[in-house]
């Protein structure tokens, strides 16, 4: 054991540091996320050698820039861009408006893993993403310094969800409820159990992974079914006497609330809520489902009655260690605001509906 930070705890910082607006290394580039990075930071990054704006393949669709690298697309920063350049091709809000921010040039051959491990990182931060990468000769001092492989792995690695505390919670859907506080070990966000009644271990437990949707479960929004279902969920466990509901904090499948909200306003321009994560640059669904299974797991349950409509749910279940034994369908009513989105899920997602 040192005092010195682990790869974990390196990786946790990085996504602080891209939050905050400041860069890091990444193996010999130094690599910063485009939403935060200042005017001035930039022009400092710039003198530093020439830049390249990394993005994911969705976004070069959308732009119609060429993708030599799979998963994104190393674009050369042309030397009369500016930060609003860089803002435009990162964000798509403004794509209606300016449509031609081309033509693009982009890398091929070469290094790719620091790209790649910047736009990861982006994303778990929930940015845009899309991140500015200078190669230097040698690191930067005081920058977090991380190897791409080993940042993308750790990246990709599960997470370890331990109880940090837990106490009785009378809800109006079942007085005899317990709420129970997770916290992972790669300084992500907490998730959360709702616990009714004392349901069995050795048993299936009636299950819902609920992710969270601030709009939906908190202001009643109209838009989509999230808050209609966590109330039938929970009604559905009083009934029974017992349950398990899981607040997984995935805001917006995953791209957080400030990318959901840019979502819906791409949506407000005629996009489905597909086309909309994947002109943002993200792909349907970012959610990591293997947490749920780890919490369950952590609760001492290995089987459930898991209600959902999304049969990817029940999959990712089984393949982390939680039998399904029955999916329960959780329909809940449409409005005028729901329907297309319900629509779409059910059309482009895969979800029973
Ligand atoms: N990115 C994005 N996220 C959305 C949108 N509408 C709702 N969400 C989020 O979607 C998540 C709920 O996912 P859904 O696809 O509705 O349902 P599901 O969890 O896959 O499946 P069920 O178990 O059947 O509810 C929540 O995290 C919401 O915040 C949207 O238009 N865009
Ligand atoms: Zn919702």
């Amino acid at each position: 054991m040192t005092l010195i930070p682990t790869l974990t705890e390196s990786v946790s910082r990085a996504r602080t540091d891209l939050r905050m607006g400041l860069p890091v290394m990444l193996g010999s580039y130094v690599a910063a996320a485009v939403e935060t990075l200042s005017p001035d930071r930039l022009a400092l990054m710039r003198a530093l050698g020439p830049a390249v704006l990394a993005i994911t393949e969705r976004r070069a669709g959308t732009l119609k820039a060429r993708v030599y690298d799979g998963d994104l697309a190393r674009i050369e920063v042309p030397g009369s861009a500016d930060w609003a350049w860089l803002r435009a091709v990162a964000d798509p809000a403004g794509d209606l408006m300016t449509p031609m921010k081309g033509p693009f040039v982009s890398e091929r051959g070469g290094a790719v893993m620091a790209h790649r491990a910047a736009i990861a990182l982006a994303k778990s931060a929930q940015l845009l993403p899309a991140a500015l990468l200078v190669r230097v000769d040698a690191p930067l001092e005081g920058l977090t310094q991380l190897a791409p492989e080993a940042a993308l792995t750790q990246l990709a690695t599960e997470a370890h969800l331990a109880p940090v505390a837990a106490a009785r919670l009378p809800l109006l859907a079942a007085e005899n409820s317990k709420l129970h506080i997770f916290r992972p070990d790669d300084g992500a966000a907490e998730h959360y159990a709702v616990e009714i009644g004392a349901p069995a271990r050795d048993k299936p437990v009636l299950a819902r992974l609920h992710s969270a949707c601030f709009t939906g479960d908190v202001l009643g929004s109209l838009k989509c079914d999230c808050g209609p279902q966590l109330h039938a969920a929970l009604g559905a466990m009083g009934a029974a006497g017992e349950g398990v509901l899981l607040y997984l904090n995935q805001e917006g499948r995953g791209i957080g609330l400030a990318n959901k909200m840019r979502a819906y306003s791409l949506q407000n321009q005629g996009f489905d809520t597909v086309e909309a994560n994947h002109r943002l640059g993200f792909e349907d669904d970012e959610r990591d489902f293997r947490i749920g299974a780890g919490i369950l797991r952590e609760m001492g349950f290995s089987a459930a009655r898991l209600m959902t409509n999304n049969p990817r749910k029940v999959d990712m279940l089984a393949s982390h260690g939680i039998a399904v034994t029955e999916r329960v369908p959780l329909i809940t009513p449409r409005n005028r605001h729901n329907s297309g989105y319900l629509d779409v899920k059910a059309a482009k997602s895969g979800h029973l509906l």
